[in-house]
C-alpha cells in the first residue's frame, strides 16, 4: 500500500486548535492541507505524514528536529509552527505558515518556462533564505521548484527544510526496499556518492532549480531516475540550457562545481553579477513595468521554447549530403555493369556490348601492340616517351641488375611479350593461357625490373579498361588483376625502387578511376578469386599513399568497400599493415576537421561492426593496436557534445559490444589498454549498460581482467580503465553491483586499496590515485546494495574492519563514504556488525577518530556518528565509557554552525542515557554557546544540554 493511499482525509479538527481545510498538494510522504487556527484566526498549512510502521524513536527524533526548526525565522523561509499527533490517527501533523501562491514548480508547469530576469528575481530570494539557513547550521537538502513557495506579493519562501532528508532516511529504512531514495534530479553528486551532505549540496540544487525554472524541467529530466543519477555523478557537469546570458552561464558553472570544497556559497552567489544585474533591472523599473516585461518575456520564452522543440525544422541543410543515407544501395547487379566506358571512348571502335569477344580481343591486341611498339618502334609513334623511359629503365637495369639479369634483359622482354600474347590468344586452351600467365609472373619475379616495362601509363590504362569492360570473362579479370598485383608488388623489399615507380603507379591507378571499377569487382556475385584479388590490389594501392585513401573516399569507396574490405581481406596480407597505417593517418586527419560526418558515413555502411570483427581475427599486435587506435577515433563520437546518434547506434550493437568483450579477454599490454579505453567510453553511456551486462557478460569479463591487475603497485592505465568501466557499468545499477560482488570484486578492490599503500601510511597520504578513490567508492557501494548476499560477501571479506581501516587512512570525502558504509552495514546486519564494532580495539578507533578528523573532514563525518549512535544503544554506552563525550566536547569550538549543531546533538544522544557531570570548562563552553552563539538553534541546543544536565544533577541529589 502506498503512503498516499494510507492517508485518509477526514475533514476534521487537528487537536482542539486547527480545522483541516482543502488539500493543497501531495508529496512523496504525505499530503498538505489548508488549516485554520481556531485561537488566532490564522490560516496555516498542515502536512500530514503517515507514521504507521515507523518506530516511535524515529517519529520522536523527527518531532524534536521540528521543535528546533521552530526557532528559525526569516522572510524567505516557511515558518514551522509546530506539530500535532493523535495516537489513533497513524500520522503526524506538521503545522506550517501558509503560503498562498503555491509552488514555483506549479507556476513553471503552467507557463512551461520563466524568463531569465524573473528567475534571477526568485533565485535571489532563495539565496537569502539559504544564507540564513546555512548560518543557522541547517542544510535544506531538498531545494527544488516544488519547495519554493510564492506569496501573493511575489515573495519566495523555502519549504520542507531539514525535514525532507530525514523523511527520506526514515522511508529507506522502513519501507520495502527501494532503489533510489528521493527524486535524484536536483541531487548533488556528493550525496549520491555518500561522501557527505553539506551546505554546498544546496548550492548544486540551486543550479538545478534555475534550470528547472528556465526550461520547465531540471537537468537530465529526459532520463529515468537511475540514469539521471549516473549522469550527475559521471558527467563533468550537467548540460546548460541553450540561449542563456553569459552571466547566468557563469552562475550555473559555479553551482555545478563538482569539487564540494571549492563550490561557491549562497552568500557569494548573492553578489554574483547575474543576480546584481536583475536587481538593477528591478530597481530601474516600477513594479508595474516589471510585471509588463515579465509578461512579454513569458510570451517570448514560450515562443522560444516552442521553437526549440523543433530544432530540425530550423537547422540549415547539411552541405555534406553525400554522407546522407545511401541512395544507390538498391542498384542492381546489371546496373553496376551498364556503365560502358568502352563505348564512350572516342578512340574505340564502335562495338555493341553483346559483341564481347571482339571488344576484349581488341583490347588485348591494343595492349600487345602498345607493348610491342614500346620496344620495336623506337621514337616513331605516339609511344616515343614511353619507349625512351623504357630504355632508361633498361639501361639502369643493365647497370644495377645481377649478372644473370645482365645477360638476359632483352630476351626476357621478348619472352614476356610472347607470354602475354599467349595469355590473350583466344585460340589457346584455357590451360595454356593460364600457363602463360604463370610463366609471365615467374619471369617478372626473376627480372623484377622488367616490371617497369608494364608500368607505362598506357599499359595500365588498357589493363583498367579490360577490368572495366562489361561482362568481361572472369578468368580474364583474374589474369589482369594478377598481373597488376604482381607488377605492383614485385619491388617488395626494395623500397627505393618501389617509391620511384610503384607509388606513382598506385596514385596513377587511383586517379584513373580504379576505385569505381574495384567497387564493381567486389560485388558479392563476382567470383571469390576476383574479389580476393581486387581486395589485395586495393590494399596495395591504399598502403602506398594517404592521398590514395582520400581518392578512394571521393569515389565513395570508403563506405562501399572499406567496410566489406575489412570483412573479407586476408589478415595475413602483407600490405594490410600499410593500409591500416594509411587509414589511421587519414582518420586522424579527418577527425580534426569533419571527422564526425566521415565517421557517421562509415558507420552507416556497417564499418564499425565489420572492423571490430576484423580486429578479432587479427593476431599481430602491431596491427591490432593500430586498428584499435582507428576505432578509438570513432569512439570519440559516442559521447559528449560531439556525440552522433548513428555512430552510437552502430557502436551499441550487440555484435560490437560482444566482440569488444571477447577482445578484452584475449588482449594484453598496449592493445588491452587501447581496447579498455574504448570500452570505458562505451560504459560512460547508460544506453549500453543493459546489453553489456545481460548479453555480453561484461561485468564478469572486466572483473577477470581486473583480477590480473590488482597486485600492480602504483597507477596503471589498464587497471584505471577497467575500474572506471566497472564503475560506470554498475553505478546506477543495483543488479550490476550485486553481480560484481558475486563475481568476486570485493577482495580485488581491497587488494587494490592495500597495494596503494594508504592503509600503511602513518598519517594517511595526501595524494590518492583515481584508482584508489574509485576502489574505495565501489567498495562502499556494497554496503548500500539491498541484497543479503552482497552484505554476506562483504562481511566475509572482513568488510567492517576494512571500513574502519579506511576511516583512519583515507582523506575527507572518502572517509565520509567509509563512515556511511559502516552505518549502512550496521543497519542491515545489526547484531553481527554491532558485535564487531564493540570490540575494544574498534571502539577505541572510533573514539580516537573524533580528535584526528581535520576541520573539513569532521563536517562530513558527523552525520555518520549521529546515525551510528542512534542505531545502537550498546555502542553509545561503550563510547561513553571510552570518553567519547570529552572528545566531542573538544571539537565544539568549530567555526561552522552546522558542525556545532551536529556535535551538540551527538552530546545530547550520549548524555541522555549516560549523564555525567560537566567539567568547569565544558560548562563554560556550553554557557557561552547558549548566550552568545549567532545561531538560534545552537543557543537552544546548548541550553537544552545544560538544563538536561541540571535535571540529572537534581535527580542525583
Ligand atoms: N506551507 C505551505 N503553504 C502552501 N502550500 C504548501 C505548503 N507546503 C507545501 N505546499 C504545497 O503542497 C505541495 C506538496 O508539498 P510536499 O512538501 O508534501 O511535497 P513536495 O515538496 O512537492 O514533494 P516531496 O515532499 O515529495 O519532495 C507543494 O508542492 C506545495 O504546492
Amino acid at each position: 500500500m502506498s503512503n498516499s493511499s494510507r492517508f485518509v482525509h477526514h475533514h476534521k479538527r487537528v487537536g482542539n486548535k486547527y480545522v483541516l481545510g482543502e488539500r493543497i498538494g501531495k508529496g512523496r510522504y504525505g499530503a498538505v492541507f489548508e488549516g485554520f487556527d481556531l485561537e488566532s484566526g490564522r490560516v496555516v498549512a498542515i502536512k500530514q505524514l503517515p507514521t504507521k510502521g515507523i518506530p516511535v524513536d524515529e517519529v520522536n527524533s523527527l518531532k524534536s528536529e521540528i521543535k528546533l526548526l521552530r526557532n528559525l525565522q526569516h522572510k524567505n523561509i516557511v515558518e514551522y509552527v509546530g506539530f500535532y499527533e493523535e495516537k489513533e490517527d497513524d500520522y503526524v501533523n506538521i503545522i506550517m505558515e501558509y503560503v498562498e501562491g503555491g509552488s514555483l514548480a506549479k507556476t513553471v508547469n503552467k507557463f512551461s518556462s520563466l524568463p531569465e530576469s524573473l528567475v534571477a528575481f526568485y533565485v535571489e530570494q532563495v539565496l537569502e533564505g539559504l544564507v540564513y539557513l546555512h548560518e543557522q547550521g541547517v542544510v535544506h537538502r531538498d531545494i527544488k521548484g516544488a519547495n519554493l513557495l510564492n506569496t501573493k506579493e511575489g515573495l519566495i519562501k523555502l519549504a520542507d527544510f531539514g525535514v525532507a532528508a530525514r523523511l527520506d532516511e526514515i522511508s529507506s529504512k522502513n519501507n520495502n526496499p527501494v532503489e533510489v531514495v528521493g527524486t535524484p534530479y536536483w541531487m548533488a553528486p556528493e550525496i549520491i556518492e555518500l561522501s557527505g551532505c553539506s551546505t554546498a549540496s544546496d548550492i548544486w540544487s540551486v543550479g538545478c532549480t534555475v534550470v528547472e525554472l528556465l526550461t520547465g524541467s531540471p537537468p537530465y529530466s529526459e532520463y529515468t531516475a537511475m540514469s539521471a543519477l549516473f549522469h550527475i555523478v559521471s558527467d563533468e557537469r550537467p548540460p546548460l540550457p541553450p540561449n542563456i546570458s553569459s552571466e547566468l552561464e557563469d552562475f550555473l558553472l559555479l553551482c555545478f562545481n563538482k569539487d564540494v570544497s571549492s563550490r561557491v556559497s549562497a552568500k557569494e552567489l548573492l553578489s554574483h553579477r547575474w543576480i546584481l544585474k536583475s536587481k538593477q533591472l528591478a530597481f530601474d523599473k516600477s513594479t508595474s513595468s516589471l510585471k509588463k516585461e515579465t509578461i512579454t518575456l513569458l510570451q517570448q520564452s514560450t515562443l522560444v521554447s516552442s521553437q526549440q522543440q523543433h530544432p530540425i525544422k530550423n537547422a540549415p541543410s547539411t552541405s555534406l549530403e553525400q554522407f546522407e543515407e545511401p541512395k544507390d544501395e538498391e542498384e542492381t547487379f546489371d546496373d553496376l555493369f551498364t556503365n560502358d566506358v568502352v563505348s564512350n571512348s572516342a578512340d574505340q571502335p564502335h562495338v555493341s556490348n553483346s559483341d564481347r569477344i571482339d571488344v576484349t580481343q581488341y583490347l588485348w591486341q591494343k595492349l600487345q601492340q602498345s607493348l610491342d611498339s614500346s620496344i620495336a618502334v623506337e621514337g616513331t609513334n605516339e609511344l616515343d616517351d614511353v619507349v625512351e623511359d623504357l630504355e632508361d629503365d633498361m639501361a639502369w637495369l643493365n647497370v644495377r641488375s645481377s649478372n644473370h639479369q645482365e645477360e638476359q634483359p632483352l630476351m626476357a622482354k621478348e619472352k614476356a611479350l610472347k607470354l602475354l600474347s599467349g595469355m590473350f590468344d583466344e585460340q589457346n586452351s584455357m590451360e595454356t593461357r593460364k600457363h602463360c600467365l604463370s610463366e609471365l609472373l615467374s619471369l617478372l619475379s626473376s627480372f623484377p625490373n622488367l616490371s617497369t616495362f608494364f608500368t607505362s601509363e598506357g599499359t595500365f590504362s588498357l589493363l583498367l579498361e579490360i577490368l572495366d569492360y562489361p561482362r568481361c570473362e572472369q578468368h580474364k579479370l583474374e589474369f589482369v588483376l594478377q598481373l597488376m598485383l604482381h607488377v605492383l608488388c614485385c619491388f617488395d623489399g626494395q623500397e627505393t625502387i618501389r617509391s620511384e615507380y610503384i607509388r606513382d603507379l598506385g596514385q596513377f591507378l587511383s586517379s584513373m578511376g580504379f576505385f569505381p571499377i574495384a567497387i564493381k569487382l567486389i560485388d558479392s556475385r563476382i567470383s571469390e578469386q576476383v574479389r580476393s584479388l581486387t581486395f589485395q590490389l586495393i590494399s596495395v594501392i591504399l598502403s602506398e599513399r594517404e592521398e590514395n585513401i582520400l581518392m578512394f573516399f571521393a569515389c565513395r569507396g570508403a563506405p562501399r568497400i572499406l567496410s566489406t574490405f575489412f570483412e573479407e581481406v586476408n589478415i595475413l596480407d602483407k600490405h594490410l599493415l600499410g593500409t591500416l597505417k594509411a587509414l589511421f593517418f587519414v582518420t586522424e586527419k579527418w577527425c580534426n576537421s569533419f571527422g564526425r560526418e566521415w565517421c557517421r558515413c562509415m558507420a552507416k555502411y556497417g564499418f564499425i561492426e565489420r572492423f571490430v570483427g576484423f580486429i578479432l581475427r587479427l593476431s599481430q599486435d602491431e596491427m591490432i593496436l593500430l586498428s584499435l587506435h582507428i576505432l578509438e577515433k570513432f569512439s570519440l563520437f559516442i559521447q559528449g557534445e560531439q556525440s552522433d546518434i548513428t555512430i552510437r547506434t552502430h557502436f551499441h550493437s550487440i555484435q560490437v559490444l560482444s566482440s569488444l568483450c571477447q577482445l578484452l579477454s584475449k588482449l594484453k599490454g598496449n592493445c588491452l589498454e587501447a581496447c579498455l579505453s574504448i570500452f570505458e567510453t562505451l560504459c560512460r553511456n547508460t544506453e549500453t549498460h543493459e546489453m553489456l551486462q545481460k548479453e555480453c557478460g561484461a561485468i564478469q569479463v572486466l572483473i577477470q581482467v581486473l583480477s590480473t591487475l590488482c597486485d600492480v603497485s602504483g597507477s596503471d592505465p589498464c587497471r584505471r580503465h577497467t575500474l572506471l568501466s566497472l564503475y560506470y557499468l554498475c553505478l546506477a545499477s543495483p543488479k550490476g553491483k550485486e553481480e560484481a560482488a558475486i563475481h568476486g570484486i570485493i577482495p580485488i578492490l581491497q587488494s587494490i586499496i592495500r597495494h596503494s599503500g594508504i592503509l600503511f601510511s602513518a598519517n594517511g597520504i595526501k595524494f590518492i590515485s583515481i584508482e584508489t578513490t574509485k576502489s574505495v567508492e565501489m567498495l562502499c557501494w556494497f554496503a548500500t546494495v539491498r541484497s543479503r548476499k552482497v552484505v554476506e560477501l562483504l562481511l566475509k571479506s572482513n568488510g567492517v574492519e576494512f571500513f574502519l581501516d579506511l576511516l583512519s587512512a583515507v582523506p575527507g570525502k572518502d572517509k565520509a563514504k567509509a563512515g556511511s558504509s559502516l552505518v549502512e552495514l550496521l543497519e542491515r546486519e545489526p547484531s553481527q556488525v554491532e558485535s564487531i564494532l564493540l570490540r575494544e580495539k574498534n571502539i577505541r578507533r572510533i573514539v580516537h577518530l573524533v580528535t584526528t578528523l581535520g576541520q573539513n573532514e569532521i563536517e562530513y563525518m558527523l552525520d555518520s556518528y549521529v546515525r551510528l549512535l542512534f542505531l545502537s544503544a550498546r555502542i553509545r554506552e561503550s563510547l561513553c565509557k571510552h570518553e567519547a563525550v570529552d572528545k566531542f566536547f573538544s571539537r565544539l569550538k568549530h567555526p561552522k554552525t552546522s558542525v556545532r549543531k551536529l556535535l551538540l546533538q551527538i552530546l545530547q544522544l550520549l548524555l541522555q542515557d549516560y549523564p555525567r557531570e560537566f567539567s568547569k570548562a565544558e560548562k563554560q563552553l556550553l554557557l557561552d554557546l547558549e548566550r552568545n552563539d549567532s545561531a538560534v538553534m545552537i543557543r537552544e541546543l546548548a541550553g537544552l544540554l545544560l538544563r538536561r544536565k541540571r535535571r540529572g544533577e537534581h535527580k542525583n541529589v
